[in-house]
């Protein structure tokens, strides 16, 4: 198995839309970037990239390339995702943490979940969203910004440990795995 984290952080300013995890929430500040700015995706896609050890964000998708201006971190998520596939890597889990002071997430966190599960191909109960405030400290607390960090956990399926659903092929010397399957 193998883990990957990611950090991001994006300034809340007027006239934008606030979006996380792919759900456009209102409020009277949105995040700026070069993208949506969706503060939580982002964490999730370097955790992924990091575990899998394909770099970052910045890397796949440059804010200097126009073709990533104004773009759904969706698209990008997919496109995350479809690399770890390509990898040979299954996703095991996701964690993340959105900290913002405002507005009160918690109505908007299972939307996300399944927003991330979808884009992913992955059950929603793999992934996990949290919204914290740091109590009115620093800048998330001042409503400068939003942060997001996440956590995530890969299984390979070159490794011998992991056995992949749904081929028929059997599970040589499996010690269980996340399709549910029992040790052989
Ligand atoms: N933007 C946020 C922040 C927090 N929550 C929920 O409130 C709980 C308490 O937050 P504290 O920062 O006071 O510990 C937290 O566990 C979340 O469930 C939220 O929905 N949106
Ligand atoms: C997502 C990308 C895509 O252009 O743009 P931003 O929305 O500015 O996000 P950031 O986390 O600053 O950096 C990654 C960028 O490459």
């Amino acid at each position: 198995m193998r883990v990957g984290m990611g950090y991001d952080v994006h300034k809340l300013v007027e006239e934008r839309e606030l979006i996380l995890g792919g759900v456009n929430i209102p409020h009277t500040l949105g995040l700026l970037g070069h993208s949506d700015a969706d503060v939580l995706l982002h964490a999730i896609m370097d955790a992924l990239l990091g575990a899998a050890a394909l770099g970052d964000i910045g890397k796949h998708f440059p804010d200097t390339d126009e073709k990533y201006k104004g773009i759904s971190s969706l698209k990008l998520l997919e496109h995350v995702g479809k690399l770890i596939e390509q990898e040979g890597y299954v996703i095991e889990n996701i964690d993340a943490t959105v900290i913002a002071q405002k507005p009160k997430l918690r109505p908007y966190i299972e939307e996300m979940e399944e927003n991330i599960a979808k884009t992913l191909h992955i059950e929603k109960e793999q992934i996990n969203v949290k919204a914290t405030t740091e109590e009115r400290l620093g800048f998330t607390g001042r409503e400068e910004g939003i942060a997001a960090q996440a956590i995530c956990s890969l299984n390979s399926i070159y490794d011998g440990s992991y056995a992949v659903a749904d081929t028929g092929a059997g599970c040589s010397g499996c010690t269980g795995c996340s399709a549910g399957r029992s040790p052989e």
